[in-house]
């Protein structure tokens, strides 16, 4: 078992928890060998150190790490792990990202910080997905935790695409603007984000259909809209548990 060095006690709860979703969904599914996806964000930033302290210590032996986004390899690399692409290695063992939400039906909502479409392409590629969470983003009905889904577009098509949505799917959508920088926000592969608030309490809501009307729209690169592709969730709660949530229909 690779033990964390870092100082726990100091971290805000909310890391705490992010941190221990991070390492112990690390612990059980990281092996030497194992070529491993990378997902992006704030939770993520934790199993990069859980790796870089296995790697170092010689406990996590040959692994190769696919990042999904720009931050992740830099994270990667100044952590002195081995950054691959899916050009040298398109067939991944695992892959582990954290989510903005994840309901009771393991359907996630993610690209909250502007990351979907690599982390998608690189989830995809993997045998086995794993997502790493703190309690805030454990929920019972998608919406609950996560206002909206984004939804990576081509910037030409950003204007058509703020009117069409909610026509076709309800709700409202608003592009995503850059805080530190005149216009929207510009993701890893130079597109823009649509937020789309999609109405609340719709009952029997069937986000496959949705997911497939949306992804097949002109314009539209993807969405954060993850189904059925969650192996088990690693959820930290605030009593400092972890408890791993295993998909029993992906078993
Ligand atoms: O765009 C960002 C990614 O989808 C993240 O994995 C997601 O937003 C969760 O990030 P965090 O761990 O920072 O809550």
């Amino acid at each position: 078992m690779v033990t964390s060095t870092a100082p726990e006690a100091e971290l805000a709860p909310i890391e705490q928890a992010k941190k221990r979703a991070a390492f112990a969904c690390g612990e059980k599914y990281v092996q030497s060998g194992c070529r491993l996806g990378v997902g992006s964000g704030s939770t993520v930033k934790y199993l990069v150190e859980y790796l870089k302290q296995g790697y170092q210590n010689g406990q996590l032996k040959d692994i190769i790490c696919v990042p999904t986004s720009f931050l992740t390899k830099q994270w990667l690399i100044e952590s002195g792990l081995p950054v691959s692409d899916l050009d040298a290695h398109p067939e991944l063992d695992v892959c582990i990202d954290g989510a903005d939400e994840v309901d009771g039906q393991f359907t996630c909502i993610k690209g909250g910080g502007g990351c979907l479409a690599q982390e998608k392409i690189v989830q995809t590629a993997a045998k086995h997905f794993y997502v790493i969470a703190d309690y805030l983003k454990d929920s019972k009905h998608l919406g609950d935790r996560y206002p909206a889904v984004p939804i990576e577009v081509l910037p030409p098509a950003s204007q058509p695409l703020l009117r069409s949505i909610p026509r076709a799917e309800g709700g409202s959508c608003q592009l995503r603007q850059a805080t530190k920088k005149c216009g929207p926000v510009v993701t890893d592969n130079g597109n823009f984000i649509i937020d789309w608030q999609f109405e609340k309490n719709v009952s029997g809501r069937d986000w496959l259909a949705i997911q497939q009307r949306l992804a097949n729209t002109p314009g539209i690169v993807e969405t954060g809209l993850f189904i059925g592709c969650v192996d088990a969730v690693f959820f930290a709660y605030s009593d400092g548990s972890v408890k791993e949530i295993v998909n029993t229909k992906k078993h």
